[in-house]
């Protein structure tokens, strides 16, 4: 029997969509995506209408309706901590995830809330897989601090787990009985440790490296001043995330125009560059201490992985620690739907959650407080819909 799946992975710097009959790919497609900064509070459907007129005109060009899936499998954004593997999106998540109080909001998040608009159209359903928020990392590193505030260890879990499976394929052993360091390279990185089969820290361009457009770790006290100081606004400091890093020093975060820049003799782009390999270098000896000073393989993933003069640069620092394996560009897609096939064949069991913010005893008061503090979204056709919900 061929099941037919809806993959949607929106990224920073993209919406990604995949048709697939069973895990073979039909069609899938890789549109950009320009964030429009609004002044003032960010909200999880800020690019709703956008990216959901991308996955509307993808079905069209594939000669499809949403009634003609049988799974609609997000990448995701969870409301909170998860484990690994495939979750039900009900309407409760939806909720949880909508009318939370966020200062940012990763498009994942939005798309569990968009494959669950579709699902209800169709009247089908939709799961979320390997989401970034999964964490199954020991206790010691989830300490933050902070007494009361928990560090979580998130990454790029859906890419590095597949492309895990890939390598220790390769190596003839299982995921499973491997210890890695990957580090994916994208609009966003993450650098993690993989310790048989579990990700046991990770960082995120929040606390590692600076990405083609995010500011990297930053010294919190001079980040606190900046917020302190007058000269910024939230959004202004909201940008750090998606207009930072080389983006900010350059004026580009097209890694094949950095590129291009440094073959015509641009020293400020190659000193720039340089210095994005080095802190990715950096991140990679952390995660090489969390597994003990022992890996199979440093595994370099994700679009910025295509370049040789990025990879050699980070093989010349770290090759000394574990051999280096390039994987580039991503698997996302193709985790999506496997995942998607096997909860439809019922070789995975599709787990379910139940989420309520700290403090907040029932969705009714949740959508309360969001009403309150949000009066300026309610006319929002998109938060209208969800605030049907309930
Ligand atoms: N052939 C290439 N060589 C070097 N960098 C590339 C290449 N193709 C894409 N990139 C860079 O990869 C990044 C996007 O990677 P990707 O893994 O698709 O990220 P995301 O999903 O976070 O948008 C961009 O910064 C892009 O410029
Ligand atoms: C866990 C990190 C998520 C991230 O940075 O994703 P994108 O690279 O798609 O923005």
């Amino acid at each position: 029997m061929s099941y037919h799946i809806l993959a949607i992975n929106p990224g920073s710097t993209s919406t990604k969509i995949g048709y697939y009959e069973n895990d073979t790919c039909v069609l899938e497609e890789n549109t950009p995506f320009r964030k429009e900064f609004v002044p003032g509070k960010v909200h999880v459907l800020d690019e709703f209408d956008a990216r959901m007129e991308t996955i509307l005109a993808f079905l069209d060009k594939v000669g499809k309706k949403p009634e003609d899936m049988d799974l609609f499998v997000s990448r995701a954004g969870a409301p909170c901590p998860v484990e690994y593997g495939a979750y039900r999106i009900d309407k409760e998540m939806v909720s949880a995830i909508c009318f939370a109080d966020r200062p940012t909001y990763h498009a994942s998040l939005l798309s569990v809330v968009m494959a669950f608009c579709l699902a209800r159209q169709a009247g089908k359903q939709a799961i979320f897989y390997d989401a970034i928020d999964a964490d199954q990392a020991p206790p010691i590193a989830h300490v933050s601090g902070i007494p009361g505030k928990r560090r979580g260890v998130g990454c790029h879990n859906l890419n590095t787990r597949m492309v895990g499976r890939e390598v220790a394929q390769t190596l003839g052993k299982a995921y499973e009985d491997c210890k890695f360091i990957i580090a994916h390279l994208g609009g966003g990185m993450s650098i993690s440790a993989h310790d048989h089969g579990i990700i046991t820290d990770a960082c995120t361009s929040s606390e590692g490296p600076m990405s083609p457009q995010r500011c990297g770790r930053v010294d919190f006290v001079q980040l606190v001043r900046m917020c302190f100081s007058g000269e910024y606004t939230l959004t202004d400091m909201q940008r750090l995330t998606d207009s930072g890093g080389l983006l900010s020093y350059l004026g580009a975060k097209d890694i094949l125009e950095v590129e291009a820049r440094i073959a015509q003799g641009d020293e400020k782009a190659e000193f720039m560059y340089k210095a994005m390999a080095y802190q990715v270098c950096k991140a990679i000896g952390e995660h090489f201490a969390v597994l003990e000073g022992e890996a199979d393989a440093i595994i370099l993933t994700g679009g910025i992985a295509n370049s040789k003069l990025f990879t050699g640069w980070i093989e010349e620092r770290v090759g000394r620690m574990a051999p280096v394996r390039v994987v580039p560009g991503e698997r996302e897609m193709l985790a999506l739907a496997r995942g998607g096939v096997r909860v439809l064949r019922g070789e995975e069991k599709m787990k379910t959650l139940s989420f309520l913010p700290d403090g907040c005893e029932s969705l009714e008061e949740l959508k309360t407080a969001f009403m309150a503090r949000r009066p300026d979204l309610l006319d929002k056709p998109a938060v209208q819909a969800i605030l049907a919900l309930s």
